[in-house]
């Protein structure tokens, strides 16, 4: 099975205010990608291969409210709460959060946790502490996807290294791996690998050999686990990932990098038939 994920960031922000969207009003933005994209992805088999879109919560009721009969989509969200509601426990009192079980019960199939924007999130905030000690940030991502998962949504957890941390990228990958999936039944989450140190601006991407090294550490430590390439699925290293056994899918987010960079509809459905060759 491969899995073709897409990270719409915060995409949704007009260029006017210094975003890339210039797709639609805001008020339509979540519709307007789902509309232009299920369509012409029922060609594929959903047997071989799963596409999720994990958009900004002010998106996602209206995203899920769009899918058609039979669509292949599945709509996600970006991350998770540590702590959830429960029948006889915590009935919502979670103001600015966002508690797994109102992400299922809004109809999402899945959510990303982990993913580098959010590991520097919580960074920020321990070293606003006087925390050097950066382990923390796996705990917290652990308890995310034990919400998550108990509230019966599909992980995809990201991990990846630093330019700082690439010395150290066994123990680094390793303890992302070891304490964020500590008592988690993996076989419910797919692993996105990011190198870190490798997206972005100016940076030289991550070739094969690198990247095929670390899938498969990701899977002897993992027993198997699929892997996907979280550091941008893109028409510059589709055929390239599509190459690789160990990886299982990937991660889209910005599909032009150039010029007018934001995503585009017809470009993430043409990398998605670069990747898998039909
Ligand atoms: O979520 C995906 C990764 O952060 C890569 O994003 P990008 O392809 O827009 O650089």
């Amino acid at each position: 099975m491969k899995h073709i994920y897409l990270n719409l960031k915060r995409f949704d922000v007009p260029a006017e205010l210094g975003g890339v969207n210039r797709l639609a009003p805001v008020q339509e933005w979540g519709r307007t990608i789902v509309e232009s994209t299920q369509e012409p992805l029922k060609k594929y088999n959903p047997q071989e291969v799963e596409f999720v879109q994990f958009l900004p919560e002010a998106h996602l009721l209206q995203a899920v409210a769009a899918l058609s009969e039979n669509s292949l989509l599945q709509i996600g969200s970006q991350s998770v709460y540590r702590d959830n509601t429960a029948v006889g426990g915590n009935f919502g009192a979670f103001t600015t959060n966002r508690p797994a079980s109102i992400v299922k019960a809004m109809g999402c199939a899945a959510t990303l946790i982990g993913h580098c924007e959010e590991r520097n999130d919580k960074k920020g905030i321990l070293a606003e502490a006087g925390v050097s000690n950066m382990s923390a940030v796996n705990r917290l991502l652990n308890k995310e996807i034990k919400c998550a998962m108990d509230a019966g949504l599909k992980v995809v957890y990201c991990i990846g290294e630093t330019s700082e941390e690439q010395p150290q990228w066994e123990q680094v990958l390793g303890e992302q791996l070891s304490v964020g999936l500590e008592g988690v039944d993996k076989s419910k989450v797919v692993i996105a690998y990011e190198p870190v140190w490798s997206i972005g601006p100016g940076k030289t991407p991550a070739g094969k050999d690198y990247i095929t090294k670390i899938a498969r550490f990701v899977k002897e430590q993992t027993g198997g686990m699929d892997v996907v390439y979280g550091g941008g699925l893109k028409t510059d290293n589709a055929a390239m990932l599509a190459s690789i056994e160990e990886i299982d899918g990937g991660l889209i987010a910005l599909t032009r990098f150039t010029g007018e960079i934001g995503f585009y509809p017809e470009e993430y459905l043409e990398i998605i038939r670069l990747y898998l060759g039909e």
